[in-house]
Formats: C-alpha cells, structure tokens, sequence
C-alpha cells in the first residue's frame, strides 16, 4: 500500500525583491519518508521550510501539511510538525531536562507527562548522564541530541532538520543519523533533512531533491537522480570472466546500447591459469546487462559476476556541477517541468 502524501507542494513561488528564492516548485513526499533537501548555499531550501512552517508566506503555487495550509493554520502546523533549526537555542544556565520540559509545557503537556517524556527522550538521544548538566555546558553534538529530544517532545509526525550534523564529530553524526533513522522507521515518523554532506544525505534518505537556483532539479533515490542528471555519462558494466579474446570483444561491441568495451584488468598469468579471472569494463548507453550475459554465456565464457557500476551522491553532485554555473543553468531549464 502506498503512504498516504503528507506534504504536498504544488507549483510554489517566493521572491525577495526581483530575486526568485523559489521557482515554481512541486514536491509530494509521504509518510514515514526521509526525504533529504540537498543543494549549494542560497538554493532555496531554508526559504522553502519557511512556508512549510507557514513562517513565510508564498508568493504563488500551494502548499498542504498534512491536509493544513501553513499560512492560513500556522498553529496546527506548528504543533504537527517539529523543527530543528541549525543552531537550536536553549536557556544556558538551565538542565537538559529543564528545557525540555519547558518546551513540553509550551505546548500544553501537563507537568508529569512532560517529565516522563523529558526521561524518555534523553535516554532515547543518549543523553540520560547529561540530564541534570546545564544546557551551556553541552558540545555541539549533544546539544543538536538535546535538540532532537526537543522537536520530538511534542510527538511530532513530521519532523524538519536544518543541518542536524553541522560541527559534530564523525562518530556522533553516525549515532544522530541512526537515530533519525531508526525513529523515522519504528515510528512512522516523516522526516526532512536539510544538508550539505552528501555522504550523509546518502546513508539514510530514501529519496534525495536537488535544488539549484530555486528549483528542483531533479528528485528521486540515487537510481533516478543518476539517470536524470549524467544524462551524458556512460553507464558503466564490469563482467568477471575466466578469459576475453578480440572475438568476445568484438561480439560485445556489437550489442545494441554498447559503446566500448575492453579489457580493464588482465592478470599476467590469465591465458595460462584457467582459473585466473578477467575484467571486462563495458560503456552503455543504457542498462544492457541482460543482452551482455546473454552474450558471454552463449560464447562458452564463465561469467563470475556482472555488476554496474553505482554512483554515490557526492559523485553525481561533483559530475554534475563540474561543467560549472553554465552547464548548471542549461539544465535547470532542461530538466525541470
Ligand atoms: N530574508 C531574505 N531577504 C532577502 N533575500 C533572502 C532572504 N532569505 C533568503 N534570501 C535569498 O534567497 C535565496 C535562497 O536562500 P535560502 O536561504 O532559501 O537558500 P538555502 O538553500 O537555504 O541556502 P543555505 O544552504 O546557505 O542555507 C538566496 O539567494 C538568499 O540570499
């Protein structure tokens, strides 16, 4: 069964001046999702989390939270869905539990409530040592914990990071990420991640929108963005087999889709070791692994494996941007409907 949408972004505009911050936009993203916000500075992305907020209002298009218009029901939108700007502020010379349970009273949860789910949650962020240390006197890494811990203390079903894992150690951005993650999966939880580390982005988005100068290039997971943004990059196969001759490299060549193949590795002992394997990358203009191993199979060639290879986003964002703001503005109008 497909989820049902709970953002729904229809066509949104919003303009500071004569400078577009946002361009006809459209984005549907459905719960439980991780959906990662992913673009160079200035794109658009905090502008557009303002009108999801309703804390801007938008020139043109519509926006929906979880059947709510934000700028008509900024309230109800606020209770519903929590955000965790990228430096969070907390009353320095208060505890941990101390602010959380501030931050639930403000939202209208009674006193014992609002301490049971202050102790849940800084055991459930890994701050239950810390609960009783000022605020002030928590690291980077612990304060975006405490501030998790804050967002989620109303119950939340969407919930809205900023660059959760700016200036945090490696190993902490690994434990924050699987937080988020294992919160967005047992809970149910919709979750939108504002980021410029595309490795992160990476590990725990399920699908990933690329926005430049306002628009949305391109979104989907790495398969899609990969087949929408290097458009003019071959897809790359690589065949293990136990021998390639100019016969079976002719014969690949011809396939339909095949723009080159060769060999890539040749161990020395190759031909005279039967076991000894051999790579063959081949270039593609599409997907042809079916035709491929069809083809080596048929030619009395032990194929071993067949793989394709995978782009990572930080590969796809360097690719892409490498033809600089010239190549970027081409296909900001190419690709985006
Ligand atoms: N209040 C404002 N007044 C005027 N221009 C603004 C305002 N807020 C944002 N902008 C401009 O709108 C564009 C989009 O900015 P926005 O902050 O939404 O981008 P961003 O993708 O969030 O960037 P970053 O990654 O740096 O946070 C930028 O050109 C920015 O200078």
């Amino acid at each position: 069964m497909v989820a049902e949408t709970v953002i729904d972004i229809e066509q949104l505009s919003k303009s500071y001046g004569t400078h577009r911050a946002v361009d006809s936009l459209s984005l549907q993203i459905r719960r439980g999702e991780i959906f990662g916000l992913l673009g160079p500075n200035g794109a658009g992305k905090s502008t557009t989390i303002l009108m999801l907020l309703g804390l801007s209002e938008p020139d043109g298009g519509t926006i929906n939270v979880l059947g709510m218009n934000p700028t008509r029901q900024p309230i109800e939108v606020k209770r519903r869905v929590g955000y965790l700007p990228d430096d969070v502020g907390f009353y320095e010379d208060w505890t941990g539990l101390e602010n959380l349970k501030l931050t639930a009273r403000l939202n209208g949860i009674g006193e014992k409530e609002a301490h049971e789910r202050a102790i849940r949650l800084l055991d459930q962020v890994g701050l239950k040592e810390a609960a009783h240390k000022k605020a002030g006197a928590y690291s980077r890494g612990m304060r975006q914990r405490l501030g998790l811990a804050d967002v989620l203390i109303k119950r939340p079903e969407i919930i809205i990071l900023d660059e959760p894992t700016l200036g945090i150690d490696p190993k902490g951005i690994d434990e924050l990420l699987a937080l988020i993650y294992g919160l967005s999966r047992e809970q149910g939880l919709t979750v939108l991640l504002s980021s410029h580390q595309l490795h992160q982005v990476q590990q725990i988005c399920d699908r990933v929108g690329l926005f430049v100068k306002g628009k949305l290039l391109a979104e989907g997971n790495l398969d899609t963005l990969t087949r929408q943004l290097l458009t003019d990059t071959p897809i790359l196969i690589t065949a293990e087999v136990d021998r390639a001759d100019r016969q079976l490299l002719d014969g690949l060549n011809d396939l339909e889709g095949v723009q080159g193949a060769e060999v890539a590795t040749q161990d020395q002992d190759a031909f005279l070791a039967p076991s000894s394997r051999v790579l063959i990358q081949i270039g593609c203009s599409e997907d042809c692994s079916d035709a491929i191993a069809r083809f080596i199979v048929s030619s009395g060639v032990s194929l071993f494996s067949l793989q394709r290879k995978q782009y990572g986003l930080d590969e796809i964002y360097r690719r892409y941007f490498a033809g600089g703001e010239e190549r970027g503005s081409k296909r900001t109008k190419k690709t985006v409907k």
